[in-house]
């Protein structure tokens, strides 16, 4: 039986950090084990100007612990207002990694998103143009839609007719949750990629819903059937180099998660890495974690993989239930399972 794994140190390509308190609080989490990490601008209000980009990062790099090395990849939020010259003045003096699509309302603090997807096609054309990747939250917001079936819509109403509008445009299905956007993904020949987060590769609806209801597994996008969660864990343990981590850590305090209408995100960034570490081998492919965690979302946005290592050694790992941010107790993702791996920098 294998007793340690070394691999490249992991990147995080779906985090968010929040701000000021719960920024300080939650960074270390991240710093601990992934050396980069894109950054959504889901902030209120939102990363919508390269200068907000800029500024964030100076508050994150000021958050940093001590002697931590991180790269935070910044992101815009886009805008029906974006200004193209701003995004690739942004991309040119390499602040920006991405730019983030949110469909208005399709999410926690999406209300600046795009309703009129025509309005922002000067923008996406000039990203395919300079190589700029966009990420895209891929959920329609149509009422009359169902909300388990908003994922595979979207592909339909709004991702497959942007690819073929904009055909040299990068694209990053953030946090899938589907066979439906697992096999598009599978399907398309280049410039696609697909993020899942560790929560989608352990929970299916019933977790959130059978026995009670669990606002902790509550995120979006929802989780959905088994059988979508299980073709999501087919494609990450696959070695398929368009599927990477994106954990989607979204801290909400626990006042905020327990409200009549409660906050949407799963806080997984201090137990990842042994979450993943239990998934791969119960699928009997721990010789994959390495791309899904390392390899593979560089590749995708053209940067080097870590030369820094992380050794996971089959020890149980040990994490809080909660940690303390001065806005309250945020609860750590429970995977419902013992956790045999713990992970560590070299
Ligand atoms: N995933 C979530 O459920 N929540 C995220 C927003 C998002 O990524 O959609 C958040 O900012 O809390
Ligand atoms: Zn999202
Ligand atoms: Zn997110």
């Amino acid at each position: 039986m294998t007793q340690t794994l070394t691999l490249r140190r992991p990147d995080d390509w779906h985090l968010h950090l929040r701000d000021e308190n719960m920024l300080r609080a939650v960074l270390p989490h991240t710093t601990a084990h992934f050396a980069r990490a894109i950054i959504m601008p889901n902030l209120v209000p939102p990363v919508v100007r390269g200068a907000d980009a800029a500024a964030y990062r100076d508050r994150i790099m000021a958050a940093l612990p001590e002697g931590a090395d991180f790269t935070p990849l910044m992101t815009l939020y886009l805008t029906e207002d974006t200004d193209p010259d701003d995004v690739a003045a942004a991309h040119a003096s390499g602040l920006i990694t991405a730019v983030k699509l949110y469909p208005a309302g399709a999410t926690t603090n999406s209300a600046s998103g795009v309703t009129d997807f025509d309005k922002v096609a000067p923008v996406l054309e000039r990203m395919a143009e300079i190589g700029l990747p966009l990420c895209t939250h891929g959920e329609v917001t149509d009422p009359a839609v169902d909300i388990f079936d908003r994922e595979a819509v979207f592909i339909e109403r709004v991702m497959d007719p942007i690819r073929k509008r904009h055909q040299g445009l990068k694209v990053v299905m953030e946090h899938i949750t589907t066979a439906d956007a697992a096999d598009y993904v599978s399907s398309a020949r280049e410039n696609l990629g697909a993020t899942i987060t560790t929560h989608h590769l352990v929970i299916n609806r019933n977790h959130i819903l059978a026995g009670g209801i669990k606002p902790h597994y509550y995120c979006l996008p929802v989780a959905k059937r088994e059988a979508h969660r299980l073709a999501l864990r087919k494609a990450a343990t696959s070695g398929d180099a368009r599927f990477f981590l994106g954990t989607d850590s979204a801290p909400h305090t626990d006042a905020n998660k327990l409200l009549p209408c409660g906050c949407a995100g799963c806080f997984t960034a201090p137990n990842t890495m042994s979450i993943l570490a239990e998934v791969f081998e119960q699928d009997g492919a721990l010789d994959k974690l390495e791309g899904f965690a390392s390899l593979n979302g560089p590749a995708f946005y053209g940067l080097p993989a870590n030369s820094q290592t992380m050794t996971l050694t089959r020890t149980p790992a040990t994490y809080p239930d909660h940690i303390d941010t001065p806005e309250g107790p945020v609860t750590v993702f429970d995977p419902m399972m013992p956790l045999n791996w713990s992970a560590a920098l070299d």
